[in-house]
């Protein structure tokens, strides 16, 4: 068997000359939760578009399940499930009739599992897809895609527009279905507190390439806050290797610092700082402050795990 649920080599694909993903070398390990973080436009549905075989790729090579995604056959992909940002139904179909589609075209339907998780959500079983909120329609599609018994669960931003309760049930019945039938789950999302509950391995995407994989604590680790208070000039501090946010808060200098080392106190003081405090940073901050250099067209920092 397989150790790797999708694996990518040196994948590339452009649209009209621009890179969508680029060079992407990437292996996700079987089970748990992998969560794919990106800026807007980073290339995440891109690949998840190429993984499923409904876009090809101009170059490299991408596998999902051990198999070419390329040439996924019918019986492999009834072992993937999908969830779309838009949870994509047919709009004309009663719940019941749905599922009842569902449960025939899948061998290992379990209705059991069905049942369960479409308990979180206010659905009945006569409502027509068209007619349920876009929250209900998620915990829909949620249902049917575990109830599929995946082996793998492919969710493009499942969680979007949803409130805060919905989520909170999507996400339980996520999470349980990956504990209990031991699915690998391939998440992307800008939610990072989710990400923080729910994920057992981060992976930072930007403009198309890798930037970073690990758990996410221990990308929260290598990422600290430092508060200088320069009573004097404010020197450039931005410069300092690892330096990837800097604000001045109320005459404090704030600077988000990737691996910024056990000395990095002692280069603020050199620089005339008075105090220097370093803090731990939430997985919110220390992502943003990581994609937030990108932005600014700064060289990305090499963050390979
Ligand atoms: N059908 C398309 N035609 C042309 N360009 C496209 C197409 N689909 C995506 N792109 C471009 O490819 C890049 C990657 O887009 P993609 O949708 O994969 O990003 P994403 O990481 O999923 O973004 P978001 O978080 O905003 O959903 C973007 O620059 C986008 O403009």
């Amino acid at each position: 068997m397989n150790d790797h649920v999708i694996e990518t080599a040196d994948l590339n694909l452009a649209y009209r000359g621009k890179q969508a993903i680029d060079k992407l070398s990437l292996r996700l390990a079987r089970g748990g939760v992998h969560a794919i973080v990106g800026a807007n436009g980073a290339g995440k549905s891109t690949l998840f578009r190429v993984l499923l075989g409904f876009a090809c790729a101009d170059s490299g090579s991408a596998r999902v399940l051990g198999c070419d995604s390329r040439a996924i056959p019918p019986q492999l992909r009834a072992r993937i499930g999908f969830v779309n940002e838009e949870h994509t139904l047919p709009a004309w179909m009663r719940v019941r009739e749905l599922a009842a589609m569902q449960g025939r075209l899948y061998a290992g339907w379990s209705e059991t599992r069905y049942r369960q998780v479409l308990a979180n959500f206010n659905v009945g079983d006569a409502q027509k897809i068209g007619e349920l909120s876009r929250g209900e329609r998620a915990g829909v599609s949620l249902a049917l895609a575990l109830a599929q018994g995946p082996e793998l669960l492919i969710l493009d931003e499942p969680t979007l527009g949803l409130d805060v309760v919905a989520k909170r049930a999507f996400l339980d019945a996520l999470l349980q279905t990956s504990l209990d039938d031991g699915a690998t789950v391939v998440y992307c999302s800008h939610q990072m507190e989710e990400i923080e509950r729910v994920a057992d391995n981060l992976v930072i995407m930007e403009r198309g390439v890798l930037r970073h994989m690990s758990p996410p604590g221990d990308f929260c680790e290598r990422v600290a806050l430092w508060i200088a208070d320069f009573p004097f000039k404010q020197p450039d501090a931005g410069h300092l290797p690892g330096v990837l946010e800097l604000r001045v808060i109320d005459g404090l200098t704030h600077l988000v610092v990737f691996d910024g080392g056990e000395d990095f106190g002692a280069r603020l003081r050199l620089m005339g700082a008075r105090t220097a405090q370093c803090m731990p940073v939430s997985l919110d901050r220390a992502v943003n402050g990581f994609l937030a250099r990108g932005h600014a067209g700064v060289p990305p920092l090499s963050a390979a795990a």
